[in-house]
């Protein structure tokens, strides 16, 4: 089966690949930069599910003979006085079903979340913060402020399992009682 996600990101790319090979399946996996149609610095939920879904339907289009493509995007929202960090995932199918799947949210602490309210990007500020240039491929704010715990390689696989799982009820559902 021919899986493509809709950006270049290893992080993104990693999970997808670990995610359904822990479901046990023979996936090819591939990443392609895509539009995610949203600013790239998403802010609320919305927007930032728009983001994935955007990119989902995008790899779509752009993979040749692909069964499956999945889009993933980090946001931030304003959450109890607080900027946290949100996520967001998507999966698309050839006959135009789109699943949706929300991540792990973390705070992040003032020293960030102040540039990032100003208009920076989160992957710069992260950047700055720690002192390191590949954040966002690599731990990310999640892992940085989980001290390692949850990677964002990690965060994302989950989110690509909730997708994958749904995916599968669905599959059961359709075998259980097929159409008419
Ligand atoms: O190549 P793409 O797929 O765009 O990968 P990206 O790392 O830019 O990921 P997103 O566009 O989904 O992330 C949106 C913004 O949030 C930043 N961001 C989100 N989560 C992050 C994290 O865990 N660590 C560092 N930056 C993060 C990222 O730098 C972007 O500015
Ligand atoms: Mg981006």
């Amino acid at each position: 089966m021919k899986i493509i996600v809709g950006s270049a990101n290893r992080s993104k790319v990693a999970a997808v690949r670990e995610a359904f090979a822990s479901l046990d399946m023979d996936v090819e996996v591939f990443g392609s930069e895509t539009e995610s149609g949203v600013p790239g610095q998403p802010v609320g939920d919305e927007e930032t599910l728009a983001g994935a879904r955007n990119r989902a339907l995008s790899a779509l289009r752009a993979g040749e003979n692909c069964d499956l493509a999945i889009g993933l995007e980090g946001g931030v929202k304003e959450l109890d006085g607080r900027l946290f960090i949100c996520n967001w995932g998507a999966l698309a199918l050839p006959d135009g079903t789109v699943m949706l799947a929300g991540g792990a949210q973390i705070p992040v602490p003032g020293e960030v979340a102040e540039p990032v309210r100003m208009g920076r990007e989160l992957g710069p500020v992260m950047e700055k913060y720690t002192s390191r240039s590949d954040i966002r491929q690599s731990g990310g704010a999640v892992g940085v402020f989980t001290a390692g715990t949850v990677s964002r390689s990690e965060m994302f696989r989950h989110v690509v399992l909730l997708l994958a799982g749904q995916w599968r009820f669905d599959a059961d559902r359709e075998e259980a009682a097929p159409e008419q």
